[in-house]
């Protein structure tokens, strides 16, 4: 079966990669010539470690390839794969406006049947929606299925968690639909959950708004715990060990970023207005994840004293290792704060760069992290990059002015790095 994945972002490109590996036959559009055109010739149009070699693999091997016409490859694949960006409105609700373009784009041009299968997290509803978009915008009648295949991808382990998923969610109310689309995933050992679209799609914010709530609730703990001399971490291994809570998503720091949790925790809080339901928790996970940087910098300040014309290393830009995404990024607000508050900023990530709209003869980026922390006061760690968590601290501190470390991501071993004559501080480890 010949599969046209529409859209080639993270999911899109991950997606079509994945089916490719499966033995599918696969052909990637965008609307992005650029982004095609980069792809055609293996260059990844984002960082993400393992995609690579597996674009090179499937593109010599021709099980995936790349088009920017669209109305040839609709009419050669009957199966496509909706990956497009589905961000947030200023209102908080999912703008559907490239799904809705896609949805029409088929719809006027489909000449038999195909099946529709939206990747892209949309709001509970939007299946009957693009049902709605591709039949009127049809010449003539055609019959079409839609159905509803969330992903559960993180960045940064796409790859890992495309090839090894926990579960792969399928709405669709058609056997039909369904029967072809279990067939796609027919060598993946995962539970395979058919529901209907609906459930699907809340399946998929609730997953989101779930994990977020974890690293709010433990990062509000995290305050506490600095108050009463307990540790954080020491309290989530504890709780992690039951099954019923699970280690992950526990590990306290300055709070989620990325891509996704933001944007869909405020999608789901619009969606819950609309309806007139009250979602008062998952307020406060997004209150207290608004406030934990300012809690985490304000806290340092009380180790530290002012960031004022002091000399900090920032490390990390990213949202979170691995990636070079910096959407909704936390390293950034810890930024902003130290600009504001007048450090002085020198900045490394290993493959983010630092937004020009930010760099200064205050900010400025380094190669390597040897030139980044000389001479600094503080090293302030924001996205927890093996690079980081690995380094040899003995050896790079000689060459500081003071000798802070402030871990935004409780990611080093505080009595190591007090051992090593840091003054280390991390959150909600007194
Ligand atoms: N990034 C992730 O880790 C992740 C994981 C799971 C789900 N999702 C969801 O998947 C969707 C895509 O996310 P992403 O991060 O890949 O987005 P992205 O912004 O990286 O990529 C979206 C792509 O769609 C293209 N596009 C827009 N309109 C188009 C159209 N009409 N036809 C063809 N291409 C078009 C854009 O040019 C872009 O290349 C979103 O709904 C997101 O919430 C993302
Ligand atoms: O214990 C933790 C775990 C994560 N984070 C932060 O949470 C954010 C999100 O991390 P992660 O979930 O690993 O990355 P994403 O790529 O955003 O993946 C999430 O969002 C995707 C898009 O919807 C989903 O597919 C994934 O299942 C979901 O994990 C990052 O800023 C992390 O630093 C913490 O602060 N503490």
């Amino acid at each position: 079966m010949n599969i046209l994945i529409v859209g080639m972002g993270y999911v899109g490109v991950t997606t079509g990669l994945i089916l490719a590996e499966l033995g599918w036959k696969v052909t990637g559009f965008d609307t992005n010539e650029a982004k095609l055109n980069r792809l055609a010739v293996g260059t990844l149009p984002f960082y993400e470690p393992g995609l690579d070699v597996l674009l090179e693999e499937h593109s010599r091997a021709g099980s995936i390839s790349f088009t920017s016409d669209f109305e040839t490859a609709l009419r050669e694949h009957p199966i496509i794969f909706l990956c497009v960006g589905t961000p947030s409105r200023p209102d908080g609700s999912a703008d559907l406006q490239f799904i809705r373009q896609a949805a029409e784009q088929i719809g006027s041009l489909m000449t038999e049947y195909k099946l529709v299968v939206i990747k892209s997290t949309v709001p509970v509803g939007t299946n009957e929606q693009v049902v709605r978009w591709i039949g009127e915008a049809q010449r003539e009648p055609v019959s079409f299925d839609v159905i509803s295949n969330p992903e559960f991808l993180r960045e940064g382990s796409a790859l890992h968690d495309a090839l090894h998923p926990d579960r792969v969610v399928i709405g669709s109310t058609n056997k039909q639909a369904t029967a072809i689309i279990t067939a796609l995933y027919k060598d993946m050992t995962c539970p395979l959950i058919v529901t209907k679209p609906q459930t699907a799609e809340m399946i998929k914010y609730a997953a989101n708004a779930f994990l977020a709530t974890k690293i709010s609730f433990i990062n509000e703990l995290s305050r506490l715990c600095d108050r009463l001399g307990v540790s954080v971490t020491d309290v989530a291994h504890g709780m992690g060990t039951d099954p019923r809570i699970g280690p992950h998503f526990l590990r306290a720091g300055i709070g989620f970023g990325g891509s996704c949790f933001p944007k869909d925790i405020q999608a789901l809080l619009y969606t819950a207005k609309e309806h007139g339901s009250e979602m008062t928790l998952l307020n406060s996970v997004v209150a207290v994840n608004q406030t934990q940087i300012s809690y985490a910098v304000h806290n340092w300040e009380r180790t530290f004293g002012s960031f004022r014309n002091k000399t900090v290393a920032l490390l990390g830009l990213s949202f979170k290792p691995e990636t070079d995404d910096q959407r909704e990024s936390p390293a950034l607000s810890v930024l902003k704060h130290l600009m504001e508050e007048k450090a002085i900023v020198r900045v490394h990530d290993p493959v983010s760069k630092l937004p020009a709209d930010m760099a200064s003869d205050r900010v400025r980026q380094f190669e390597t992290l040897e030139d980044t922390v000389a001479a600094c006061d503080a090293v302030i760690l924001c996205t927890e990059w093996k690079q980081y968590t690995t380094a040899d601290w003995g050896l790079l501190k000689e060459s500081m002015r003071q000798h802070y470390f402030l871990d935004g991501r409780n990611a080093l071993d505080g009595k190591r790095m007090s051992s090593l004559g840091f003054s280390y501080r991390c959150l909600g480890n007194p």
